[in-house]
């Protein structure tokens, strides 16, 4: 598809850098007319109707500003959104779930959401070491901590 004469770069338009370096994988040296109209008032959140005809590039329009908002959306909805996913696929194993969805949640050179370990797991608990107990001295203003051994509880 043959770039609109004298039209700017890709680069001038606010795209995120990832989506540029894509638009130049691709060899789109400058965007198409369409492109260049339609882009930067989609990157405003402008609604379009627009026209052209076909093999214009009008794919690269919508589909440039709408990469560019899923790639901006914030941490929290992307999350709440693979919950949904994963709680609507009725998947039953979290980890096989991650291994068919991870490749597509977390292409390589995007930022990752890391695996949160915090949650309580439902394994069954490891046998337990010697018993700790602790106590507080709740008496003072600074709170001691006395850790004695099971063995040596004697000495309590
Ligand atoms: N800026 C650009 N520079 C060079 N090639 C481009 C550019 N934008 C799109 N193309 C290429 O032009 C071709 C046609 O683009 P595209 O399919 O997006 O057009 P379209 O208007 O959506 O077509 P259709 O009306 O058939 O859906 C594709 O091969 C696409 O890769």
């Amino acid at each position: 598809m043959a770039a609109a004469a004298a039209t700017p770069g890709f680069e001038h338009m606010g795209l995120d850098g990832r989506l540029l370096r894509a638009v130049a994988e691709l060899g789109w040296a400058a965007p198409t007319a369409i492109q260049a109209e339609a882009i930067p008032l989609a990157l405003e959140g402008r609604d379009i109707l627009a026209r052209a005809r076909t093999g214009s590039g009008k794919t690269g329009a919508y589909g440039l500003p709408l990469l560019q908002h899923l790639l901006r959306r914030r941490r929290y909805e992307t999350y709440v959104q693979v919950l949904e996913t994963w709680l609507s696929a009725g998947a039953q194993d979290l980890e096989r779930w991650e291994s068919r969805a991870g490749p597509v949640l977390t292409p390589p050179d995007l930022p990752t959401l890391t695996k949160a370990h915090s949650s309580p797991s439902l394994a069954p608990e490891p046998p337990q070491g010697p018993t700790i107990r602790v106590k507080r001295n709740i008496s003072e203003r600074r709170t001691v901590r006395k850790i004695v051994p099971k063995r040596n509880k004697n000495l309590l």
